[in-house]
Order: C-alpha cells, then sequence, then structure tokens
C-alpha cells in the first residue's frame, strides 16, 4: 500500500512538474513530502492525502487563473479601441452638425476654412487701407504748396524763403522796408523752413567787437532779422558784474533771444534743457554765459572750492567745433577774469600765492579725443 501511494503520488508529482513551472515546482515538492510523511504514520486514513493533494492543484490553478487574468487585461486594451471607433464616428458627424471643438485629431477639415477666410479678409482690409493712406498724402500735400505759394501773395511778411523767384521779390521788398519799420522781418536770404516761431537766432547787428571767426555780417546772412533784433541789454542783465564788462568789451551789448533765454532756463532749471537753433545764434554764449556766471559768482564764495574741482564739461561732437568754442569762451572768460588775475599777480609778488595765475588762464581746457588726457588737464593738476 505504501509503495502504491508512492508510486501514486510520485506519478502525481511527476504530472505536476510536468505541468507546472520551474518556480510553483519547488513550492509543491515541500508539501509532497510532508504528505508522504503522514500517510506514513497514518496508514488507515489514505483517502486525507488526496485532499492535500487537491490543494496542490489549486496551486497549479491560480497561475492559470493568473493568465486568464492577464489574457483579460490584455484583452481589454481592445474594447478601448471600440471607443475611439464611436469617437471617431461622433467627431466625423460633429463636423456635419456643429464645429463643437470636442475631437481633435479629426477638426481640421473644419477649422482650416476658417483661418483662410479670416487670412483673406484681413489682407484686403488693410490693402484697402493702404490704398486708401497712399491716396490721401497727394492731396494734403497739394495744399501745403498752394499755402507756401498762396502766402506771400497775401501778406507781406514773407515767411518763405527757398520758393520761387517770384515770391522773392515781394520779400526782398519786405526786407528794404522792414529795417525803416521794425525787426518784424523773418526772412533774409536762406532760411528754408516756413515755420520759426521759436527765437532761437542771434542778433549780431551791433557787435561792437566780435573776435570770433564768425562776423555779423555773416549770421545775418544765415539766420532770420526778427531773431538778430537786440532783446535785452547786458548792462541791465543780472549777470556777475566781471561779465557783464567782459561780456560788452568782447562780445555786444546785447544778448541775442537764444542766449536771454537760455540764461533764464538755464539758471531756472533744476534738470537740464536742451536748445535747437541755427548756426550762428549765439549758442556758444547761451550756455556759456550761465556757466561762466555761475563760476564767478562761486570763486567769490569760496575761491579755493571753485579753483580745485572742475565746473563745467562741454561736449563737441567735432574738433573744429571745440575749437571754436574754446576760443570764444577762453576770449571771454579771459578778460571776466583778469581783475583776479591782477590781484593774483600782487599776491605773488608777495609771495602769498593762493592759486596759480597759469591755471586761472587755462580754466577752458580743451580736451581732444586723440590727445593726452592727463596732459590735457595738467592746468589742474
Ligand atoms: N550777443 C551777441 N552780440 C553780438 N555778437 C554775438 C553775440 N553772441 C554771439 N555773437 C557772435 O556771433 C558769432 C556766432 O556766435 P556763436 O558761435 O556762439 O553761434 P552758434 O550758434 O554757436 O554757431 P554754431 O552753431 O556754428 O556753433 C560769434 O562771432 C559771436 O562772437
Amino acid at each position: 500500500m505504501f509503495l502504491r501511494q508512492l508510486t501514486a503520488l510520485s506519478s502525481r508529482r511527476a504530472r505536476l512538474l510536468l505541468f507546472s513551472s520551474a518556480k510553483p515546482v519547488l513550492a509543491t515538492r515541500l508539501p509532497l513530502a510532508t504528505s508522504i510523511r503522514f500517510n506514513s504514520t497514518t496508514v488507515p486514513q489514505p483517502q486525507q492525502p488526496p485532499k492535500k493533494q487537491e490543494p496542490e492543484i489549486t496551486k497549479v490553478e491560480p497561475p492559470k487563473k493568473l493568465e486568464v487574468e492577464i489574457k483579460e487585461t490584455v484583452a481589454k486594451p481592445p474594447p478601448p479601441p471600440p471607443q475611439r471607433e464611436p469617437e471617431v464616428e461622433i467627431k466625423e458627424s460633429a463636423p456635419a452638425k456643429k464645429p463643437e471643438a470636442e475631437t481633435k485629431d479629426n477638426v481640421s477639415p473644419p477649422k482650416e476654412p476658417e483661418p483662410e477666410i479670416t487670412k483673406v479678409d484681413s489682407p484686403k482690409k488693410i490693402e484697402v487701407e493702404i490704398k486708401e493712406t497712399v491716396a490721401k498724402p497727394p492731396p494734403q500735400k497739394e495744399p501745403e504748396t498752394e499755402i507756401k505759394e498762396s502766402a506771400p501773395t497775401k501778406k507781406p511778411e514773407a515767411e518763405t524763403k527757398d520758393n520761387v523767384s517770384p515770391q522773392r521779390e515781394p520779400e526782398t521788398e519786405v526786407k528794404e522796408s522792414a529795417p525803416t519799420k521794425k525787426p518784424e522781418s523773418e526772412t533774409k536770404d536762406t532760411v528754408s523752413p516756413p515755420k520759426q516761431p521759436k527765437v532761437e537766432t542771434p542778433t549780431p547787428t551791433q557787435n561792437t567787437a566780435a573776435p570770433t571767426k564768425k562776423s555779423p555780417a555773416n549770421i545775418e546772412d544765415n539766420v532770420d532779422s526778427h531773431l538778430l533784433a537786440p532783446t535785452e541789454k547786458v548792462s541791465e542783465s543780472n549777470m556777475h558784474p566781471k561779465l557783464i564788462n567782459a561780456f560788452i568789451h568782447r562780445i555786444g551789448s546785447t544778448f541775442t533771444p537764444v542766449q536771454k533765454r537760455c540764461m533764464n532756463e538755464f539758471n531756472e532749471s533744476e534738470t537740464g534743457i536742451i536748445v535747437r537753433a541755427k548756426t550762428g545764434t549765439g549758442k556758444t554764449f547761451a550756455f556759456g554765459l550761465p556757466v561762466m556766471n555761475d563760476h564767478l559768482n562761486a570763486l567769490d564764495s569760496n575761491r579755493n572750492l571753485a579753483k580745485s574741482s572742475v565746473n563745467t564739461v562741454i561736449f563737441c561732437p567735432t574738433r573744429d567745433l571745440c575749437t571754436q568754442n574754446q576760443d570764444a569762451l577762453q576770449n571771454l572768460w579771459q578778460k571776466a577774469s583778469e581783475e583776479d588775475k591782477e590781484r593774483q599777480h600782487k599776491r605773488m609778488k608777495r609771495n602769498k600765492p593762493r592759486y596759480d595765475y597759469k591755471n586761472l588762464s587755462r580754466d577752458v581746457v580743451t580736451i581732444m579725443g586723440q590727445t593726452s588726457i592727463r596732459r590735457s588737464l595738467s592746468p589742474f593738476h
């Protein structure tokens, strides 16, 4: 009996080994060994071992179930495709019904026509607008030219200058009559722009001494006459007395409009000013006078401080303009600081120089872009 059971078990074991894989085999061997021991002790119960063997079979079954489950899980993905198919159908049907943006892959056919329509509409509108804008300017320019041409005929206040010769003839007449009336005549020879309401040109008509390169005659050739009219006497200004005397002696007795206006704006402004004026209108002294005035006042209050610090830095775009400004400012400043130089001479004779005469004579220093800065700033060292 025992041998028969063993053979039966061994045959089942062999079946189990045959049907089971490597890992489940190890798990099945142990229960078989235990069952054999029990059988050896309790021989009269031959039916129990088959019951114990049943769980072994059940153990083998679970892997099958797992396999089935796995198959089911693998088989589940196919159902989604059927779900997608109806989506596709809905998508296909959706465009036919309405363009509600529910689909993504197949929406292209309905969406494509929409942007095309918008794109087509926009360029058409732009083209129309461009055509309209292009068509507008010509009528605007024409009336302007007409106004310019008609302006001299209407009024003798010849504002334009570069226009046709018939227009210049009345202008010349106005210019000749203007001096008899007042400096209201605005145009003279070469002013091209029609509008120049701002006071920006100088009045070197009464220049007593203009040591710089430009002469009053040259200024009058390039500047409107009313802008050249004297606006304020230098002697009546609030500038430093030394500067007033120097300006009257070296430059003139009246300010140009630019100079007068810049003097006021320069003193009142805390952020700075930007001035635009034609050539020869006196811009150099327009900013030079306020600077020198402040420097002279600083010298009166604290000479050592004014001497040891750089008061103003002037940037010029060209070398020629730099030399012109330096010559003009130096010429005026030498005269304005002349009295101080005499005092210095006296102090130097007494061997008590407080500040150098040479330095003061070169307070207006020119620094070119290609020259040594240390050499140019030597007077300040
Ligand atoms: N108030 C004034 N009275 C008489 N002459 C003046 C006066 N101001 C300047 N000038 C003279 O007018 C000439 C031109 O002046 P300035 O060089 O300052 O003009 P500008 O506007 O700076 O010219 P640019 O734009 O060429 O530099 C100079 O010879 C100068 O001496």
